[in-house]
This record gives C-alpha cells, structure tokens and sequence, in this order.
C-alpha cells in the first residue's frame, strides 16, 4: 500500500454523512448491504409475526364455516368445506413450523405461504362461487395489505404482491367473471401503501439496529455486539473443531495525540484506525470498538499462526496511516496488539484477558509490536 493511498484513506467521511449513507435507500431496496446478524433478527421477527397472523388466519377460516352453512346453498357450502379446511391446515402448519426462525430463506418461505394459501383459496372459491359471494372478493386485498405487518425490502414486498395480482386475473380467467375495475386500482393502490409501510418497517429496525449494535465515532460494531458475534462463534469453533482468534489493539501513546492536537484529531486517529483495520482484514473477520482507543478483531476459522500474519499486516497498515489536521500537520500513530486463540473450555472474559495480558507485554516490550498469549 503506498503512503498516498494510506493517506487518502486517513481521511474519514464526516460521521453524520456515514450515517447517513448507512441509511440509504439501498437498505431498503434489497437486503444485498444488510449484515448477516441484522439478517437473522429480521428473520426472527418476520417468523414470529407469521406465526401470529397464521394462528389468527386458522381461527377465521374455520370460523368462516358457520357464515358460509348460514349464507350459502347446501351444495356449495359442502364444495367449500374441504377448501376452508385445507386452508385452515396450511396455516396450523405455519404457526407449529418451527424451523431455523434466524434464516431469512426460511422467512421468506413462510411469507410466500402465507400469501400463497389465501391466494389459492381465493381462486378456487372465485371459480366456484361467481359473483354470488361478493364478501369473497375481498380476499386479495386481506391477503395483500396483511403484508404491511412485516419489515420488508422494496424487492421482496413486489414479489409477494406478484402472486396476488396472478390469482385475481387467474379467478377472472377460470369463473368467466370481470374483475370490477374499482377492486383492480384498490388493489394497487393498497399494494402501493402496503410497500410504502414494509419500508417504513424496515427503516426503522435498521435504524435501531445500527443504534443498538454500531459504535457511533468509527460505525465499527460495539462492544455487546462483539461479545454476541463472538460467542456465536465460539460455538461454532466447539462444535466443528475449527479455530477461533481474537486480536486485542490499543492505539500506542494515544492520550499524547489528545493532548497535542486535540480531541476532534484523535477522534480522526481512531476513524482512521477503524478504517484501516477493516481494510486489514477478510469480509468475515469482524472489527470492532471494545472501548476508548481499544479495538477487537475476531478471526474465525483462524489459528494463532495465521492470525500473526493478519496482526502483523493491521499493525504495519497503522503504521503507514497519516492523518493530516486542519493546519496542514501530519499525524502518525502506531498500535499494539494480543492475540489469543480460543482454547475451550474457557468463558469469553478469559480469552480477552488473556489477549489482554498479551497486549500488556506488546505495551512493555516497546509497543508498536504484536505479542501472542
Ligand atoms: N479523541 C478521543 N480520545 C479518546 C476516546 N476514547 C478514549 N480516548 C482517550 O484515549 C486515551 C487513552 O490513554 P491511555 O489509556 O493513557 O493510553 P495511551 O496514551 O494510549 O498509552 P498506551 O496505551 O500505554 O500506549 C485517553 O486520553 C482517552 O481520553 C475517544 O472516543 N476519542
């Protein structure tokens, strides 16, 4: 990397402009940005609120049999039975389908269930019943403004629609009857507004969940959020027999660029830092702020002696970083750095202490240096 490139790096986007392109639309037009941990909690919610409206859906479609025994000739209520029931079974299936609730592919199948079996349903019925059940022409739009319940992306909302629209000009096909055209611009209208509220959903949860997990200086993932990632990857590690390695980093002689330059400067220093770092390391490694000017790096499916090598390269990529201040002066730092494999059993605390203790004897060798625990 050459000291040009180091240095264009070195100087970070202001915070709130991050932040705000952290939020851009493309969050919430695909989910191809969003982190595998915000994947996973969005799964969890969608499966959960699958499961109420489901529960709720199997108690309407069996219920909906007295309405129909009172409305409807003998002949037609029978034809009816078995569909209300099958759909009735399709959701009793969806509220005890347990599954892996954290796998957004799950999350998706249950959504398209849940819009596939009123779907199906209300193609059948359409082609049994004509026009003499107007209540029934109903159904798309339920099935459709339901959606608004869930956190969604632009790209999966429209592809849930599409099944909604395919059934009523399927229904219209099949019973020979013409779809009002009020019932057609209410659908896409509520389609429209539907979206509209998935959206919103989502805005907010990535919102709260960048607030909840993300450091606010460096955008790095916080403290709770790295103990999270790293037990999950512990366990990994156990059950697999692979390597785990944690690397502990302390900016070196940190308090003197306060001292020096100021606070906004070693705000820079420390956004610098986390950039480069980041840079250091493979998509699945995770960088994050343990506290003040003290970083984690997690490296799973790593052993200590590849990890040296990722320690060595983030230390020599800090030691290449120039931040300029506002006055033209050049800024240098260096970083000292523990790293300490996972050896289980052991609890987390035990793992960082030992990187820490590492850390201490980079710090008392002369910093600047990387020690293994
Ligand atoms: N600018 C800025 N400074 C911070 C932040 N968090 C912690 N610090 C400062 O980091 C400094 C840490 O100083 P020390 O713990 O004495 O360590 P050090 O000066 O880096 O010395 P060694 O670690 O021994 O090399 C303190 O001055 C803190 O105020 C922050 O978010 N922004």
């Amino acid at each position: 990397m050459t000291k040009s490139q180091v240095s264009a790096q070195a100087e970070p986007m202001p915070l709130i402009m991050r932040w705000q392109r952290l939020l851009q639309f493309g969050d919430l037009f695909s989910n191809r940005d969003h982190t595998k941990d915000f994947d996973g909690s969005r799964a969890s919610q969608i499966h959960h609120r699958v499961q109420a409206l489901a529960a709720i859906y199997m108690l309407v479609a069996l219920g909906w049999m007295i309405l129909d025994y009172i409305s409807m000739p003998l002949a037609q209520f029978q034809a009816m039975v078995p569909a209300r029931s099958f759909m009735a079974a399709g959701f009793m299936g969806l509220v005890f389908w347990q599954g892996r609730s954290s796998s957004l592919l799950m999350a998706r199948i249950r959504l398209a269930l849940l819009v596939l079996i009123p779907s199906a349903f209300y193609v059948y019925s359409a082609q049994l019943l004509e026009q003499s059940q107007q209540i029934y022409q109903y159904y798309p739009l339920i099935t459709a403004v339901q959606l608004a319940v869930f956190p969604l992306t632009l790209i999966e909302g429209m592809v849930l629609a599409l099944p909604v629209f395919f059934s009523v000009l399927l229904a219209s096909q099949m019973s020979g009857y013409q779809i009002p055209q009020e019932l057609m611009m209410t659908l896409i209208l509520l389609v429209a507004l539907t979206l509209w509220a998935q959206m919103s959903q989502l805005f907010m949860l990535v919102s709260l969940y960048r607030q909840a997990t993300r450091d606010p200086l460096t955008g790095l993932f916080n403290r709770r959020a790295l103990f999270e990632r790293l037990q999950t990857e512990v366990l990994r590690a156990d059950r697999y027999l692979r390597s785990v390695t944690v690397l502990l980093l302390d900016l070196d002689r940190f308090k003197r660029v306060n001292d020096q330059y100021g606070h906004l400067v070693g705000d820079k220093v420390l956004q610098s830092f986390a950039v480069a770092a980041q840079k250091a390391v493979r998509n699945v490694d995770l960088v994050g702020r343990y506290g003040g000017e003290e970083f984690l790096v997690i490296l799973p499916e790593t052993d200590a002696k590849h990890a040296l090598d990722v320690a060595e390269r983030i230390r020599e990529s800090c030691e290449a970083l120039l931040v300029t201040t506002d006055d033209g002066e050049e800024v240098r730092f260096t970083t000292s750095i523990g790293l300490a494999q996972w050896q289980g059993p052991e609890d987390l605390a035990e793992l960082v202490e030992r990187a820490d203790n590492a850390l201490y004897r980079a710090k008392t060798a002369g910093r600047n240096r990387v020690e293994v625990a």
